[in-house]
């Protein structure tokens, strides 16, 4: 079974399944073949409507009925959600695990749901739901070619996919790529309130940002030439970018991403250690 013939269960029905969720279904995986559980009734009676996949209220139901489970819980709610399914699903070494919680490791969820799991760690992020995702993978060697197969291709339905070589670089993806929405949004919500400060009603203040944002990172994935360079084209000698690059040089823009992404990976192995 490697393409979209099996069965996947997602256990919480939040952002991110929605997302993942949207974004397979609009790939063409087939709804029937698509479970969500989820403790209240509104997100899922929304996915069952929007992209009618199967949805219930007992995560132990659709993990029965699958071959693929996704945990895509909170960090802190795993340890109490594993222990549920390994009451109540009798043979989990038969279904591959996949998890898309940060931080939390392989070796915990070997304690979770015992030594005989079969486990991917995925990190995707929310553009999942536009087809835009970038998802980082790791699995351990229990995987097979067959599993590595099927969940790159379910995860290269909503974006790009990228195989990193251990759990370490797991948490390093995650914090660029799965919390990169949140950083791109902060500065695109910036930009438009600078626009808003000069005169621009919020609407189109959001129209001339978001475009910007969507016609910069497609040149950058059509062009070979570095970001470096691209910001070069836009900087005439003397002219007006110039002086607005100046500013975000001035305020050390370098070391406000590299403390970002440092803050995030830290609170990753954090939160291995705690959930
Ligand atoms: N939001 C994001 O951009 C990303 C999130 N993640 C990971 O995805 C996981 C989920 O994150 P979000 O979707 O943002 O969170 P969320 O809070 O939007 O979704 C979690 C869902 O789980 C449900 N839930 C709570 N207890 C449950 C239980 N006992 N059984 C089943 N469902 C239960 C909640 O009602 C909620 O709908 C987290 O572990 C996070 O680390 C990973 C990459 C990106
Ligand atoms: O904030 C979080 O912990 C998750 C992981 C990446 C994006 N959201």
């Amino acid at each position: 079974m490697t393409t979209q013939t099996r069965k996947i269960a997602f256990i919480g029905a939040g952002n991110m399944t929605q997302s993942i969720v949207g974004g397979m279904v609009s790939s063409g995986y087939p709804s029937d073949h698509i479970f969500v559980s989820n403790p209240s009734a509104g997100k899922l009676e929304k996915m069952a409507q929007s992209l009618n996949v199967h949805t219930s209220h007992d995560n132990a139901e659709i993990a029965n009925a699958a071959d693929v489970i996704v945990l895509a819980v909170k960090p802190q709610l795993m340890a109490d959600v594993c222990a549920a399914l390994t009451e109540q699903v009798s043979n989990l070494a038969d279904k591959l695990i996949v998890t898309i919680a940060a931080g939390i490791r392989i070796e915990k969820y070997r304690s979770y749901l015992g030594d005989t799991i079969r486990m991917v760690r995925v990190m995707p992020n929310t553009p999942s739901l536009v087809g835009k995702g970038m998802s980082g993978l790791v699995a351990d060697d229990r995987v097979s070619d067959d599993d590595k197969a099927y969940i790159t291709e379910a995860f290269d339905g909503v974006g790009e996919t990228l195989w990193v070589a251990d759990e370490d670089e797991l948490d390093i993806l995650g914090a660029v790529a799965g919390s990169g929405p949140a950083y791109f949004f902060e500065f695109m919500a910036s930009l438009q309130k600078a626009a808003v400060n000069l005169g621009f009603d919020r609407e189109k203040a959001r129209a001339m940002v978001q475009q910007t944002a969507l016609g910069a990172a497609e040149m950058a994935i059509a062009s070979e030439l570095e970001l470096e360079d691209l910001r070069k084209q836009v900087t005439s000698k003397g002219g007006s970018t110039a002086k607005g690059v100046e500013q975000y040089q001035a305020h050390d823009l370098d070391k406000t991403s590299d403390d970002a992404v440092k803050a995030a990976v830290k609170r990753n192995q954090e939160m291995a250690k705690l959930f």
